[in-house]
């Protein structure tokens, strides 16, 4: 809870996440649980997993994206059956509903799993199973977008992307995007063209990470060279006038997560982000946790309350932000509609009272 009078208005808001890796749901806590349940042994030549406490500590302390990655891929290892996968995305999904989320674009990264032999059908059907129980006991939609990993071969997102099961699960609508993370910076986004061209001839949603540790080119390159319908942080398109202008005037939605930016050294402080810029120069932006888990236990509300701390933006400016996140969301627009009409009925009294 943040100190400013609007919080109520930033608790109530409905909002739509667009950038939380299902799997940068996974705390401390739940890795240990899983881990003992599996028998998974925890490397033994690192006292940070000594405990739950210990990463919690060592999560503290990252000092790039990649110190990041190394301990969330180990993380995952503890992941084995479609239950395991279930209870995280779960976990993530109450998390959500206590800070108000109303629809979510959630990632996952099935090479990460496939490449240690669990079957993608697994790790989807784990993640189905808390989606439908999100919306009948939560309220919250969703929709599911496969990363690949830019560390891994291109080539091997090729053939990932033309595995029997993963094509079926596109073409029935139960995964409506592709997106591309892991290690950003030397591995620009045109290296992945025919996986991205791929998924545009089936229809599929695009977006990728680019202009988090790397440079605004690479924001440049996944439009023109990936095609992408949003961009994942996207923070650093803030070096490039002519480019800040193209993603405002193409209504490119910017999916922006400020503390996961604090944490791994990005900036020093929320303060430090674009996001006055941003409002300024039209640029549509919604706010996410990325990796909640890894990052301070910090969901959506509380990167709400980082952003408004480091800002102070009136009730308008959030309401603004929270219409361009549903104008910028994947879902139907039914779905849409009534997300309006929820902002709306949330806003009014704020709207007409100026701000506390
Ligand atoms: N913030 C991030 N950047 C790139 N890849 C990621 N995978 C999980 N979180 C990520
Ligand atoms: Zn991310």
């Amino acid at each position: 809870m943040c100190k400013s009078g609007i919080h109520p208005l930033l608790q109530r808001l409905p909002k739509c996440e667009h950038h939380i890796h299902l799997e940068g749901a996974l705390t401390p806590q739940v890795l240990f649980t899983l881990a003992a349940k599996n028998r998974i042994e925890l490397p033994t030549d690192d006292p940070a997993f000594a405990s739950p406490e210990g990463l919690v500590e060592r999560y503290r302390e990252f000092d790039s994206l990649d110190d990041f990655l190394h301990y969330y891929y180990i993380g995952m290892s503890v992941l084995l059956d479609a239950g395991d996968f279930e209870t995280l995305a779960w976990d993530y999904f109450t998390h959500a509903a206590a800070d108000g989320v109303a629809h979510c674009e959630v990632f996952m990264d099935p090479q990460a799993h496939m490449g240690r032999g669990i079957g993608y059908d697994v790790v989807l059907s784990g993640f189905q199973q808390a989606r439908k129980r999100a919306e009948s006991e939560l309220g919250i939609t969703s929709e599911l977008i496969a990363c690949f990993l830019r560390h891994l071969p291109p080539a091997d997102a090729v053939a990932t992307f033309e595995q029997d099961a993963v094509r079926e699960s596109f073409a029935a609508g139960h995964v409506i995007g592709i997106g591309l993370d892991s290690s950003e910076k030397p591995f620009p986004p045109e290296l992945f063209q025919v996986v991205y061209q791929k998924g545009g001839f089936m229809g599929l949603k695009r977006t990728a990470h680019a202009g988090e540790e790397g440079p605004a080119a690479y924001v440049r390159t996944a439009l023109d060279t990936l095609h992408v319908d949003r961009i994942d942080h996207g923070v650093r398109v803030i070096e490039d006038d002519a480019l800040l202008k193209r993603v405002a005037d193409e209504n490119i939605l910017l999916s922006v997560c400020p503390i996961s930016n604090v944490f791994l050294k990005g900036v020093q402080s929320v303060a430090d982000l674009p996001i006055r810029k941003f409002i300024d120069a039209g640029v549509r932006f919604s706010i996410n946790s990325d990796d909640p888990a890894y990052f301070g236990n910090n969901y959506i509300l509380a990167n709400y309350c980082a952003v408004q701390e480091a800002f102070n933006l009136t009730a308008a400016e959030w309401v603004a932000i929270c219409e361009g996140s549903i104008h910028g969301s994947w879902c139907s627009q039914k779905r849409k509609e009534e997300l309006f009409e929820r902002l709306g009925s949330v806003s009014h009294p704020w709207l007409h009272q100026g701000d506390a």
